[in-house]
């Protein structure tokens, strides 16, 4: 797994290849996320929720369940932060006009979707 895409990416992969996804699922993103500002970032791209894994771990090496609390505490912290500066209350009001992926554009996956069969799939499902 070590080369596969940052799970980021796949988002706005989605975001841009079938964003109807978004108003019929829930997307939940899991990996990579370390400071609040990610969580903040992949619910402005559409991300219902976030996993942590590796961040809560270091927090149980460093200090036991306090630790894993701690990590919790600091990641709603930064989050309120980063939302208090974009000017929202809530996570609600996060969205696209909240995040610049100019940056991105470039390493997301950029052929034919070819996502007709899938969505023809998915849309028989929904
Ligand atoms: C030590 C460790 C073991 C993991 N074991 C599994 C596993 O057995 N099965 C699985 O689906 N994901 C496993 N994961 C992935 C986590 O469930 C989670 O998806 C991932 O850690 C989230 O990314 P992050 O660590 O960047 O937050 C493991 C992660 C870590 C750090």
């Amino acid at each position: 797994m070590d080369t596969a895409p940052p799970a980021v990416h796949t988002l706005l992969e989605i975001r841009k290849y079938c964003p109807e996804v978004f108003g019929r699922l829930e997307v939940w993103v899991d990996g990579g996320v370390k400071r609040g500002t990610d969580v903040v970032k992949a619910l402005c791209l559409g991300a219902t929720a976030v996993g942590v894994g590796r961040a809560a771990l270091w927090g149980l090496g460093a200090g036991g369940r306090e630790g894993v609390e701690r990590v919790l505490e600091i990641l709603k912290a930064e989050m309120e932060t980063a939302m208090r500066l974009l000017g929202v209350e809530r996570v609600e009001q996060l969205g696209l006009q909240h995040v610049n992926t100019r940056a991105l554009d470039q390493e997301i996956y950029d052929g034919p979707a070819g996502l007709e069969k899938l969505r023809l799939w998915v849309q028989a499902k929904l």
